[in-house]
Parts: structure tokens; sequence; C-alpha cells
């Protein structure tokens, strides 16, 4: 028999928290108290976070608050929380453009908030709070790539990594400037760069506080293409045909795809092969799987 109305909704609902709380890092067992910090952040407004999904199945999440070059501030780090949870939920998503408006992708986190808030509990659960974030964005079925035009400072950089992908324009920065706030990093961008450049390139950026110019973050292996354009329109143009080569096809075979890589990246191999073994049962003799086995492409 099927269920009431009122009682499905609980049960999503319900189904929803338990899976934020497993693709997220902290929860009360470490100390962390979500409705406290998202209390404080809220008194810090300005800016937004902006999410449009395109029939494509491409996801395009702009940064909004040009004033401050984007900076961060309280509310901006909630709403990131809350789109992050919309494209949890989005269920025909492929690809996901993470950028900034104004030309400039984002200076980190706005340091007049950051001067409330200066104390260490304040500072550790703002930390917990954004790991968790860029954590579940990190594990987001979908495939990102972050579009750099202007500045990545700070706060700005670490939410570079954790897109799967960096994509720079001409006369783009990265950059790690946190030694000169007397700080490390603390949204996970010391662990996620190390992951994608290597501990050593990883070191000397970050104790450098090194400019990662477009040829650089070529060479090191920390963007994938420098684009043409660094005219807003036309390089969020040039950055969809370029991850449209990974999104085109199936949505459940490019959705189970980033699932089998983002377990190979972050489990141990047995277990990264389990969960490898349990995502190819989703796709085998799937309807792209039976159509392809009809069809019989010659990979030429
Ligand atoms: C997670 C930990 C962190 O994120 S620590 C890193 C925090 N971020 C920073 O320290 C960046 C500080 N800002 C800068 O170095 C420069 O503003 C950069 C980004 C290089 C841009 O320089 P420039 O192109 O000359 O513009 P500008 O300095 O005139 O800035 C325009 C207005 O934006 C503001 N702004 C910029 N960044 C922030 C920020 N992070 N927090 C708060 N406000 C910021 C500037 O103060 C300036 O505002 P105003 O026009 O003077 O009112």
């Amino acid at each position: 028999m099927a269920l009431p109305l009122w009682k499905n909704l609980l049960q999503t609902t319900k189904e929803r928290i338990l899976q934020q709380r497993r693709l997220s890092l902290y929860n009360g067992a470490h100390g962390y108290e979500e409705e406290l910090i998202k209390k404080k952040l809220q008194q810090f407004a300005g800016g937004s976070i902006n999410l449009s999904k395109e029939d494509n199945g491409i996801g395009i999440l702009t940064l909004n608050n040009p004033k401050l070059m984007n900076a961060f501030t309280g509310t901006m780090m909630v709403e990131l929380q809350e789109r992050i949870t919309e494209l949890e939920n989005w269920k025909d998503g492929k690809g996901l453009i993470v950028y900034g408006a104004g030309n400039t992708f984002c200076s980190g986190s706005d340091l007049n908030a950051v001067k409330e808030i200066s104390n260490s509990q304040d500072g550790m659960d703002m930390c917990m709070f954004m790991q968790n974030t860029l954590t579940r964005l990190m594990r987001l079925p979908l495939i990102s790539v972050a579009l750099v035009q202007g500045k990545a400072f700070g706060g700005g950089a670490e939410l570079t990594t954790a897109c799967d992908f960096r994509l720079m324009t001409p006369g783009s920065e990265i950059r790690f400037v946190h030694k000169h706030m007397g700080l490390v990093p603390g949204w996970g961008g010391a662990a996620r760069l190390v992951q994608i450049v290597g501990s050593g390139a990883a070191l000397q950026l970050l104790s450098g506080t090194a400019r990662v110019d477009p040829e650089k973050a070529l060479r090191l292996g920390f963007s994938e293409q420098t684009l043409s354009s660094s005219d807003e329109t036309r390089a969020l143009e040039e950055a969809r045909a370029w991850l449209s080569q990974y999104t085109e096809g199936p949505v459940s075979v490019i959705r189970a795809m980033k699932k089998v890589v983002t377990a190979g990246r972050e489990l141990p191999l047995e277990d990264a092969l389990r969960t490898e073994k349990d995502i190819f049962g989703t796709v085998w003799g799937g309807p792209a799987n039976l159509e392809a086995l009809v069809r019989r492409p010659k990979h030429k």
C-alpha cells in the first residue's frame, strides 16, 4: 500500500539528512554544532551564491559579491551549503562549473567578517562548516570545474581544489596567501592541493605564497587548460564546451563514472574496489548498456 504523502515527505527528509551526514566530515561527536555557527555566520551578510541548472545537465554555480572581489561573507558560506544540498538532489546533473561574477573568482573569506569571529572556537566551527561543505562539493556525482578568472586568493584558491578540474583565463592568478595572514589553509585546501600537485609543490606554493599564473598551473598539473578569452561570457562558453567532452552521454553512466573515481581517490584500495563493484552493478544491464549491446558501436 502506498504511504500517505506526509509519511513520504518525512521519509525523504530523513534520508536527505542521513545522506548529508554520511557525506560530511564533522558532526556533534566532534564538538561541532552546526546550528550555532550558522546563526553566527548569518550575522555577516552580503553577496549571494547563485545556481542555474541547464538542460544539458551542467550546473553553473556563481559566487556573487563583486564589490569585494567575491569574498565569502557569512551568508555566502551558508548559501553555498544550501546550493550544494540542491546539487546533491539534482538527479539529472552531470557537470558543474564554479565561477565568480565580475571577471574575478574569489578573494577568500570576507576580512570584515573574519575579524569579528577571530576567537578560536568560532574559527574552528567556521573551519568545520566549510570543510563539510567543500567535502560535499568534492563528492558530488557531477564532474566539476573551477573557471578561474582574475584572482583566486586564500579561501578562493582552496575552493578551486574542491573541484575535479581547473581552467584558467589569460592573466588570472591562483594564490594561497594564508601565510601573509598568519594562517594555514583550513577549508581542506592543503590536503587537496597535496593530492593534486604532490607534497613538494604544495609545500612550495603554500610556504612561498607563490603566484600561480596559467602557465605555471599547467606545468604543475594544477590546471587543465588556459582558455583563450578572459571575457566572462566567452570564458563561460569555453568552459561549457570543455566540460561537455566529459558530460556527453547518459546521465546514469556519467554520474557512476564520477562515483568510481571518487571512491578511488578517497578510499583504501580494497574498499574502493568493492565500491566500484557496487556502482558497476547499477549500470550493468541498464538502459544505456542494453542499447549499446544492440547498437554494437565500433570504437574507432
Ligand atoms: C580562508 C582564509 C582566507 O581566505 S585568508 C585570505 C583573505 N583574503 C585576502 O587577504 C585578500 C585581500 N585582498 C587583496 O589582496 C586584494 O583586494 C586583491 C584580491 C588582490 C584585489 O586587489 P585589487 O584588484 O587592487 O582590488 P581592491 O584591493 O581595491 O579590492 C576591491 C574591494 O574589495 C575589497 N576586498 C578584496 N578582498 C577582500 C576580502 N577578502 N575581504 C573583504 N574585502 C575585500 C577591498 O577591500 C576593496 O574594497 P574597497 O573598495 O576598498 O571598499
